[in-house]
């Protein structure tokens, strides 16, 4: 780990951004915080301004109004060593070069100060059988995996990921979790963009739902939403009339206790908790009658 660079202070701050282009504003006013180290997840719908802000972030993109701060500095004024300390995963890149997945990975490990080992970061996206392969001839899935690692080569202290596992196969995507937990707990702080609402619930600590390019909600994955949208359902088979049965209820352990001293063990009993996409659809679904109203 390159210490060193460690700054103290959030990693990112993000304060009153916005963006228009021309007359359409993209961004309108968003922001937060995020500490280091931490996993957080930026969610929403198709055209909420989630790529326009993370670009905005990484330096690729020029804000209308508001202040940024990534790893102590403005993205405006990105220097080489500032850019050494991050890794980006855009959202389409699609590398299709003539060189094989190892010559393109050692290439871009001679660019960084302390970069990981490449036969590690080939492993740790599953591409061994693949190394000497050029990456024209990779499939979509592949490639999306070379962009991974040629993101993660550097050693980054701040990781952007958007919409990373999109064409992995689920094999593919639960190893690639398995390197995103270890990338985490050696202390890489990252910002995750993803449709994949389980992959949010299953990395991060906190996330941000952005739409319409506004923030409608964030907080820790679990604490996101209403409390009324948050409540647990019972759902059971009644043995006498073999209908199924829902009850929505705060405690649910009590409310199955109650169930089997009245009519004994329950048939094909849950108890389910909304989900991230859940509250999710609910936050969203509820902005956009707003946005329409
Ligand atoms: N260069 C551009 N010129 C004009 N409008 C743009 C430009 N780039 C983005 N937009 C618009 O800004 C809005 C936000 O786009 P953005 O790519 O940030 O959305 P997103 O949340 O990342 O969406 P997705 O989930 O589809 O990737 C969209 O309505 C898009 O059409």
């Amino acid at each position: 780990m390159t210490s060193s660079h460690r700054g103290s202070g959030p990693a990112v701050t993000v304060d009153g951004l916005r963006k228009s282009y021309g007359s359409f504003t993209a961004v309108d006013g968003i922001g937060f915080e995020i500490a280091r180290g931490e996993t957080f997840a930026l969610l929403g719908p198709n055209g909420a301004g989630k790529s326009t802000t993370v670009e905005i972030l990484e330096g690729y993109r020029e804000r209308s109004g508001g202040e940024v701060s990534v790893l102590g500095a403005d993205p405006r004024h990105a220097t080489l060593e500032w850019k050494a300390r991050i890794g980006i995963v855009l959202q389409q890149t699609g590398e299709s070069g003539n060189v094989t997945v190892r010559e393109q990975l050692t290439h871009f490990a001679g660019l960084y100060p302390h970069p990981r080992d490449v036969d590690e970061v080939i492993a740790a996206v599953g591409l061994e059988q693949k190394d000497k392969t050029r990456i024209k001839s990779l499939s979509g899935g592949q490639r999306r995996r070379v962009d991974v690692a040629l993101g993660v080569i550097g050693r980054p202290e701040l990781l952007f990921l958007d919409e990373p596992t999109t064409g992995f196969d689920p094999e593919a995507r639960r190893q690639f979790w398995e390197l995103i937990r270890t990338l985490s707990r050696e202390g890489t702080t990252i910002v995750l963009t993803t449709h994949y609402l389980d992959e949010a619930a299953q990395l991060s600590d906190r996330a941000a739902v952005i739409a319409g390019g506004r923030l409608i909600d964030i907080g820790p994955v679990h604490e996101l939403g209403s409390a009324e949208a948050r409540v647990p359902l019972v759902r059971w088979r009644e043995t006498e009339s073999s209908a199924v049965r829902e009850q929505r209820t705060l405690e649910p352990a009590r409310f199955v206790a109650g169930l089997v001293a009245e009519h004994g063990e329950p048939a094909e009993l849950e108890v389910i908790r909304p989900s991230l996409e859940d509250i999710y659809l609910e936050l969203v679904g509820a902005a956009e009658a707003e946005a329409a109203a």
